[in-house]
């Protein structure tokens, strides 16, 4: 692949970037018809706005401090795009939910373009595209369908516990396989065979070098100077280039092979294990021109592993180390499920109202760890006016999840790990809404929410319910002084994993043997 050399030297083509994205940004606060104010804000500086002032890999974290100083609502300039910070999830749920006509769009960048995602159902516009990928990813995530996966989820639970048992080191591995599986099965009818799985392994490199593309002041930087994505990547420092580049590629192939893998199976008159995309490519009930038809299944498929993978397997690995730091919390969802449904036995999901201390670890590991602490940016596509302010249509809407989970006013001590806040004194689920886990801000807001909640909630109660049921997990030598995990920080937060020991219990050592 050739790179083009600018034709204007570097230095100048930055400088006519910055002046064209700032007239730009002048004009469009101009043009605006009201003189109502924006919400405060830092003010930054000429064309970079406050962007030097954002922590570069925790920016929720600056946008916390920020509350303090300004409040619950923010907004600035970054890299000349206007923005605007939510930091409660009141505010969110006022504006993102009851107001998510205006909120649901997703902010327009070239950065988009230059990765080769813009077809995926997570950086759709809010419009005609977006609600015919909608219908056909509710067809299979809404809640009534994502009961029907309940029996993928067991089996590749308990095969998980199998790989667990024959080879516990590789724990990270197997817990790669058992959410890419899933995610697979339920959207191809594709059954992994190996970690090292032709169709799964390039998903999950795609997904690794997404991560690395999408570090929110990396993106906005790129998206507000293009030209930035024009340098050669041989200049030191442009490695970001090799990433885009690669990327451009694997997001083809990983949308297009096992596509046509379905598809040719139908084509040779074979009936295709029953999945997401079989099911879709047979409905005889379709009013969108073919082509288009045929492009909205291959393009909303191809984002199920993209948003469902690394957001269900970093909670998997969040728990587990979890379970590691806390014995205690592990010893007593242990003691529950024997109590429950007796010792060398696994559980099932007709078990799950019987095990509210099992809900309440995966209720807090859910709040505790907020994989994408910004979820994913919302943009306005209109203006509107919330407290006497004034938000301007395209605004980049970044709701702070992280913030919003530990300011729970239900709460003290929220930097603690401690199932017991969602339990009552005589050990009952003390909020007994069925929302409590898909209802997090954790899953995003209104009606761009992340559609996979009920898959997500469903794989990670059975998988943990299985784990503590059929093994102790406790520290290797030289992870005793742990005390936290620790979260590797960017797009999305990755808990970094340590060595730790992993023993069947007591009465589950034949079971495993012959699982
Ligand atoms: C613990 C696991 C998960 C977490 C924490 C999570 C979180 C999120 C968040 C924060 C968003 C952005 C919401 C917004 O814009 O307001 C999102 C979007 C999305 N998620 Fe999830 N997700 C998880 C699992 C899944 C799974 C398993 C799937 C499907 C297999 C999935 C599919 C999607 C899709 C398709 C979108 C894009 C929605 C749109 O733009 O309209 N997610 N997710």
């Amino acid at each position: 692949m050739s790179f083009p050399v600018p034709f204007l030297s570097l230095k100048e083509l930055f400088w006519l970037s910055c002046v064209l994205v700032s007239t730009y940004a002048f004009l469009r606060g101009r043009s605006s018809r009201t003189s109502i104010p924006h919400p405060p804000g830092p003010r930054g500086i000429p064309f970079i706005g406050s962007l030097l002032s954002v922590h570069p890999t925790r920016p929720y974290t600056t946008f916390a401090k920020w509350k303090a100083q300004y409040g619950d609502l923010v907004y600035c300039t970054l890299a000349g795009q206007p923005v605007l910070v939510i930091n409660s999830e009141r505010v969110a749920r006022d504006l993102m939910d009851k107001r998510s006509h205006i909120y649901s769009d997703r902010p327009q960048v070239s950065h988009d373009i230059y990765l080769g995602i813009t077809s995926k159902t997570t950086q759709l516009p809010y419009g005609a595209q977006w609600r015919m990928h909608s219908k056909l990813i509710q067809k299979v995530l809404k809640r009534d369908a994502a009961q029907a996966h309940c029996d993928t989820h067991l089996r590749l639970a308990i095969a998980l516990l199998s790989d667990l048992y024959t080879d516990p080191s590789s724990f990270e591995e197997h817990f790669h396989k058992l959410t890419a599986s899933n995610i697979l099965r339920i959207t191809y009818g594709y059954d992994m065979t190996s970690h090292n799985d032709p169709f799964c392994t390039p998903m999950v490199e795609l997904v690794e070098r997404l991560k690395a593309g999408m570090a929110t002041v990396r993106m906005l930087t790129l998206s507000a100077f293009p030209i930035l994505q024009k340098i050669p990547p041989w200049i030191p420092g442009a490695s970001w280039q090799w990433n885009a580049h690669r990327l451009r590629g694997l997001t083809v192939q990983c949308g297009d092979e096992p596509f046509d893998w379905v598809q040719e199976q139908i084509d040779q008159g074979k009936t295709p294990p029953h999945s997401m995309v079989s099911d879709l490519l047979q409905d005889d009930d379709v009013s969108a021109d073919h082509m288009t038809y045929m492009k909205a299944i291959k393009d909303a498929a191809g984002t199920m592993f993209i948003a469902g993978f690394e957001t269900t397997y970093t909670t998997l690995l969040a728990f587990f180390l979890t379970m590691v730091l806390h014995p205690d919390v592990q010893r007593r969802a242990q003691e529950e499920i024997d109590r429950c449904i007796g010792q060398g036995s696994l559980p099932v999901f007709k078990n799950r109202d019987e095990l509210p201390y099992v809900e309440a670890v995966l209720r807090e590991v859910m709040r505790m760890y907020v994989m994408l602490p910004l979820g994913l940016p919302h943009s306005t596509s209109s203006e509107d006016v919330y407290d006497g302010f004034f938000i301007p249509k395209g605004t980049i809407v970044l709701p702070n999840a992280w913030l919003m989970v530990r300011e729970d006013s239900r709460w003290t001590s929220t930097d603690v790990f401690d199932p017991s806040r969602h339990l009552t004194a005589s050990g009952d689920l003390a909020f007994t809404s069925t929302t409590e886990i898909s209802g997090s801000a954790a899953f995003g807001f209104g009606r761009r929410k992340c559609p996979g909640r009920f898959m997500a909630e469903n794989t990670l109660w059975i998988t943990i319910a299985s784990i503590l049921a059929a093994f102790t997990i406790s520290p290797a030598k030289g992870s005793e002084t742990r005390r936290s995990v620790e979260m590797k920080d960017g797009f999305a937060r990755t808990p970094v994993a340590f060595p730790c020991n992993i023993k069947p219990r007591m009465g589950y050592e034949e079971l495993l043997g012959r699982l």
